[in-house]
């Protein structure tokens, strides 16, 4: 047991690839937590995934052991915050468990759009701030002016800044001191009713679900019960201990500390991110921590299989991976074109993207996903709302009364010189101007309000293609608003394909559509007829395309002789086949689904 003036919580927030990572693997290492070799094994990032998207997604703590210049040990916490926007309530929690932050700048970028995002969080969380101006081994590194951003954008001293590198160790004392004397201590009840605050949990086989907590007032004991203040979930708390980097089981968390407890829950979602763990007793008498909020997906699109006759185990993938992720939101779902499959909600573009990649390497299912959408809110003219998520289902014109679609506050950091480009880009996306700010006499930060179903389609790949990758981007939910919304359809041969239906805006509608079955007639393979592709409002076709009939047997080219390259010919068909869905009478692949997607923007600077 530590006594709280001997225990500093903190973590460490940055712009993605600005070195939080390697920082956090240099402060373990250089307090014995870690060894070198081990930390080849990589610690702190654990899922492959991540390592290879080389994000980090789960947040988790570690603690150190640390003797400071004053000759006393301390008690270090490093909780590690996910670095992705659409993880923002994640990182705002993992922020709640601390009193301070490193905010990890790199000396050759400088100031980015998650750095702000990441400080305003950490400002809202009340935690001391201790800026770490990181890599400045490097040949082009410019901490002087780093530093001279610090005071103009984040508004703390230059003097405060610690010039680091992470890579080789430079700046590492510098930086614990900092946390052992800038840092405030917790400041808990240790006699008061156990109160601790849930800031990630997740799904293990032999434990059950592990929640890591804070503990905010009073003493967590194993094999003590104990309830969940917002699901009203209870349970016998299994283990209790800390990460040394692994499972340490101590038997009790004391005021201020932070560790895991393991609850023999079955599903993480008896046990979410921002709850508060207290005692039965203590039900009615203490308060629950602030800030709890159920996860809101944002972006859905339907998930099918390849081969009907996996649906059993789709739906048995996305049941073990909602264990893991209270996040994660799926509901059964009948497509005319598709078939039986899920309609499915996400954080964001990048959590959707996750579960796609998880369900096919994890689980070895091919996946078919229709083009992600927001959800609406529908008026009808009865006065009825109603929520839509898929397209498909939108109601008849006439049945509207108006529709109200999610608008994002969006910023972006770019050199000045790409600010044509960029206000280009976010005026055809219906992007409302909110503000311009020079950073410095090079950079700006701009401010735009525009609708989310703009931004999920390909934005952030333009904006990067645009500013050569210079731009950084964030953004935050701001309401909804009402749009002029419409439906549009898309015939193949005939036939309505609800899964390649989408809203658009009335402006837009006629050159989306016309980009639609131009882009279609690409992607949909010749057949033995003829097949007419047609984009329609209501029972008005705005644009068609024509996929001619195939002519040649695809083995004519092999004149009949050489087997193996028939052979090879054959086989690479089949897999082209792998996402292909029957429509009807006509093969429709994987690639018309997302065609949306890439359909561009209708103006001419590219
Ligand atoms: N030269 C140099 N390179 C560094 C330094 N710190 C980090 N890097 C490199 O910068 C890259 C990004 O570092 P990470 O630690 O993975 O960055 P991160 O902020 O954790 O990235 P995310 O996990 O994606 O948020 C890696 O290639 C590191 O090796 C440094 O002090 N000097």
């Amino acid at each position: 047991m530590t006594d709280q003036a001997h225990i500093r919580n903190f973590c460490i927030i940055a712009h993605i690839d600005h070195g939080k990572s390697t920082l956090a693997d240099r402060l373990l290492e250089f307090t014995g937590t870690v060894s070198k070799r081990e930390l080849l094994e990589q610690t702190l990032d654990q899922m492959e995934l991540e390592r290879e998207k080389g994000i980090t997604i789960k947040a988790q703590a570690v603690r150190m052991k640390y003797t400071a210049q004053d000759g006393q040990e301390y008690e270090l916490n490093l909780i590690d915050t996910p670095g992705h926007v659409d993880f923002a309530y994640e990182v705002s929690r993992s922020l709640a468990a601390c009193e301070g932050a490193l905010l990890v700048i790199d000396a050759t970028q400088g100031v980015e759009a998650q750095t702000l995002a990441n400080l305003y969080l950490a400002l809202e969380a009340d935690l001391t701030i201790i800026p770490v101006i990181n890599k400045i081994d490097l040949p082009s590194a410019d901490p002087e002016k780093v530093k001279q951003e610090v005071e103009d954008v984040i508004g703390l001293p230059k003097e405060e800044c610690i010039l680091a590198s992470a890579k080789e160790g430079i700046g590492t004392v510098d930086i614990l001191e900092a946390v052992v004397k800038q840092i405030p201590p917790p400041a808990g009840d240790p006699a008061g009713p156990l109160r601790a605050l849930v800031f990630d949990s997740h799904y293990d086989a032999y434990k059950g679900v592990i929640a890591y907590v804070r503990v905010v007032d009073g003493v967590l004991h194993a094999e003590e019960k104990v309830v969940m203040m917002a699901t009203g979930s209870a349970t016998e708390v299994l283990e209790a201990g800390f990460f040394h980097p692994r499972l340490v089981s101590s038997g009790e968390l004391t005021t201020g500390e932070v560790g895991y407890i393991a609850t023999g829950f079955k599903n993480v979602k008896d046990c979410r991110v921002g709850d508060t763990v207290t005692v039965p007793g203590a039900l009615g008498k203490a308060q629950p921590l602030p800030g709890y909020q159920p996860a809101k997906s944002m972006v859905f699109a339907g998930l099918y299989p390849v081969a009907s006759e996996d649906y059993p185990e789709l739906r048995d993938a996305l049941e073990r991976l909602k264990l893991n992720d209270a996040a994660l939101y799926y509901e059964p779902e009948t497509s005319q074109a598709l078939g039986f499959g899920f309609r499915c909600g996400f954080l964001g573009l990048l959590h959707m993207e996750i579960i796609q990649e998880r369900l096919e390497r994890e689980y070895n299912l091919d996946i078919l996903a229709t083009a992600p959408s927001v959800a609406y809110l529908v008026t009808k003219t009865d006065g009825e709302v109603i929520e839509v998520d898929n397209p498909s289902e939108m109601p008849s014109a006439g049945e509207v009364e108006k529709i109200e679609e999610p608008f994002m506050d969006i910023s972006i950091f770019t050199p000045s010189r790409y600010i044509g480009t960029i206000m280009d880009l976010v005026t055809t996306r219906r992007g409302i101007y909110v503000d311009l700010k020079y950073i410095e006499s090079e950079r700006v930060l701009l401010t735009y309000k525009m609708p989310l179903a703009e931004l999920i389609v390909d934005f952030y790949d333009q904006l990067k293609s645009r500013t050569q990758g210079y731009a950084s981007l964030d953004y935050n939910f701001a309401g909804y608003e009402a749009s002029d919304l419409i439906k549009l359809d898309i015939l193949v041969n005939g036939v309505a394909v609800d899964a390649l239906s989408l809203i658009v805006h009335r402006d837009k509608a006629y050159y989306q559509g016309r980009a639609l079955v131009e882009k279609l007639r690409g992607l949909i393979p010749r057949q033995l007829f003829e097949v007419p592709i047609q984009a329609a409002i209501g029972s008005r076709v705005i644009a068609r395309e024509t996929v001619k009939a195939m002519r040649k047997d695809v083995l004519a080219k092999c004149y009949g002789g050489d087997i193996t390259r028939k052979r090879k010919l054959l086989e690479k068909q089949k897999e082209g086949k792998k996402r292909m869905k029957m429509v009807g009478s006509v093969e429709i692949p994987q690639e018309a689904f997302m065609a949306v997607l890439s359909l561009g923007d209708g103006s001419s600077s590219k």
